[in-house]
């Protein structure tokens, strides 16, 4: 990963940018990301290459929040394809584990000791109630967030806090993360988003960038939108992009092991679009290239925050409910349908009686 310089001080809202030696690059505080304040640069002389505007991340936790990025969005994709969960129980091929983990905000008791395993070529749902903790046990599992206690297992081994934090894990199993809203870079086109992490943190030729986000773009059903900006696509267009730029990747981490999540990707979707973004999410990834190469490679496993019955049934093989802040079942989706579980039936049934209650 290409170093970055300090972040210079904030200023009345305008920021000198450090790149620059002739301190004539104003950064405009811009967009969010990541919880975190954006700041564009217009006119930095020491742009690395033709990229419209670079971005700094500012206040905040600044270098870590950067590292959180760099790690989450660098493009890294394993070969391995992806086989059913429900017969997976080899302890062997488990990738992240929660143990015993407790999350509170505040005063308000949110994870009361979540135990979760996700093993490689898993395709899982995290499903339940609304408010009951599912973002904010897939960033705890991301490394967004750190436990108040409890361990998150990552290949076996206790990560230290964040994902940040632990650079050597980070290595060792790097993370996709599609936020709900897509998180989008608004001022940045559609192609400088999708091959953002390829313009930051490679030294790839800008034209085998723009060649590889095509080919992302083209995975997705969405060629030729490369120079429109995110204000001028559709939502259902907008996740598509996310879903692209979760798939780019690099030459060099052809090989690296991935898990990606996906918080509510067809949430506010009509239900002919959500289908579109199921298939995708399913075919991404147990798709790989028969070289092994390109942006379509395999992902190991993927977990997917969602309340669509369809994407449950499309998109994932195994199912994690969440309730109150506690698994209170988990199972293959065939046998969601079946169980007596009497949490899992009122969700499914969307009853207004039973143990689930809404204020
Ligand atoms: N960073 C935060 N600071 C304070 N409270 C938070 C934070 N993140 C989440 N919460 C609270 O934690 C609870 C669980 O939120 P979370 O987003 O994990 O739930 P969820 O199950 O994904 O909900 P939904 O299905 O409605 O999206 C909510 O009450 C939310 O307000």
């Amino acid at each position: 990963m290409t170093a970055r310089p300090p972040i210079g001080a904030l200023s009345e809202g305008i920021e000198i940018c450090s790149t620059s030696q002739s301190s004539a690059c104003k950064l405009e505080p811009s967009s969010r990301f990541f919880g975190q304040r954006l700041s564009l640069h217009r006119s930095c002389s020491r742009r690395r290459r033709p990229f419209r505007a670079q971005t700094e991340l500012l206040v905040a936790r600044k270098v870590t929040a950067l590292q959180d990025v760099d790690t989450i969005l660098r493009p890294s994709y394993g070969t391995s394809s992806l086989t059913s969960s429900s017969a997976r129980t080899d302890d062997n091929e488990i990738l992240i584990e929660l143990k015993d983990v407790h999350k509170s905000f505040g005063n308000k008791k949110i994870l009361r000791g979540v135990n979760i395993k996700i093993r490689r070529g898993e395709t899982v749902g995290i499903i339940g109630g609304s408010g009951t903790g599912k973002s904010t046990t897939l960033r705890l599992m991301a490394g967004l967030l750190a436990p108040d206690s409890g361990e998150v297992q990552i290949l076996g081994q206790t990560r230290k806090g964040l994902l940040a934090d632990d650079p050597e894990l980070a290595e060792r199993l790097k993370v996709g993360m599609v936020f709900q809203n897509g998180a989008l870079f608004d001022s940045l086109t559609v192609g400088e988003n999708v091959g953002f992490m390829l313009y930051e943190h490679t030294a790839l030729p800008h034209d085998r960038i723009e060649a590889i986000v095509a080919e992302s773009l083209s995975a997705v059903g969405l060629s030729g939108v490369e120079q429109l900006l995110p204000s001028e696509l559709s939502g259902g267009m907008r996740k598509r992009v996310a879903l692209a730029r979760a798939i780019v990747r690099d030459d060099l981490h052809a090989n690296d092991e991935q898990v990606v999540m996906y918080d509510e990707p067809t949430a506010g979707l009509d239900p002919v679009a959500s289908t579109v973004v199921e298939d995708l999410i399913r075919s991404m990834h147990a798709s790989p290239t028969s070289n092994g190469a390109g942006p379509r490679s395999g992902i190991t496993s993927y977990i997917v925050v969602t309340h669509q019955h369809s994407t449950i049934r499309r998109a994932v093989d195994r199912i994690i409910f969440l309730h109150e802040g506690l698994v209170v079942w988990e199972g293959p989706v065939e046998e969601f349908d079946s169980t007596d579980e009497p949490i899992v039936r009122q969700f499914a049934s969307g009853s207004l009686t039973g143990p689930i209650k809404y204020e």
